[in-house]
């Protein structure tokens, strides 16, 4: 009978050692490329596509007090992606994701058994204040991973800076196309200043159960 424990060989990757290494020395890590062009390219086309999809079924919808409390907080419109029914850019999105995913459970003891994932909009003049990706009486998002889906030619004064509350100098980071941001769920506070130019990324959740 073949051992269970010998048959997965464990291959050593450098990128995920090295956001291992900076989620444990700082509570986050980014990844400047951690999608190709093309992988953006293809996950922009898809957020697109849902958005367009979302404003034919909503416009005639939509409780507008709730909105209003909402948008002085947040602004942005977001689409969850149920990975049941997703496209080949979606596939491809979670065959990296789930690697990950893998990777961190074979070689950290962080219980990662659940995740979400949805595409965030933000149009021209909205923001999302400060604020920690933890609801009360819900302790189960671990870590928070933002992708970046701008084209090439984001400019530093489209503004949509993400900027990280950290205990010395804060951080401030540029929503550039392919990039990946992992932090802390519970640990690090965090903002995005308001945009001139519309924003998109997919942001998600590594849970416990
Ligand atoms: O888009 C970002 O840079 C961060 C988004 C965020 O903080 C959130 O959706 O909770
Ligand atoms: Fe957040």
């Amino acid at each position: 009978m073949s051992n269970l424990f010998e048959a997965i060989p464990f291959i050593e990757n450098p990128l995920y050692e090295r956001i291992i290494s900076d989620i444990s020395s700082q509570k986050y890590s980014i990844v400047d490329d951690f999608f190709s062009e093309e992988e953006v390219i293809a996950l922009r086309h898809s957020l697109l596509l849902k958005d367009e999809e979302a404003a034919f079924k909503t416009s005639a919808i939509g409780n507008k007090t709730q909105e209003l409390v909402k948008k002085t907080v947040r602004g942005d419109r977001i689409f969850w992606i149920d990975e049941r029914v997703i496209n080949v850019a979606e596939q491809m999105f979670f065959a990296k994701i789930n690697d990950l995913k893998t990777y961190l459970n074979q070689t950290c003891f962080l219980g990662i058994q659940d995740k979400e994932f949805h595409y965030a909009m933000y149009p021209k003049g909205t923001f999302y204040k400060r604020h920690l990706d933890t609801f009360q009486n819900d302790d189960r998002r671990k870590l928070s991973l933002v992708c970046y889906l701008n084209s090439e030619d984001w400019q530093p004064e489209n503004g949509g800076e993400l900027v990280l509350y950290l205990d010395g100098k804060d951080e401030v980071i540029y929503p550039l196309p392919g990039k990946v941001v992992i932090f802390e769920s519970q640990e690090l506070e965090h903002e995005v200043k308001p945009v001139t130019t519309t924003r998109l990324s997919i942001t998600g959740w590594f849970k416990t159960r």
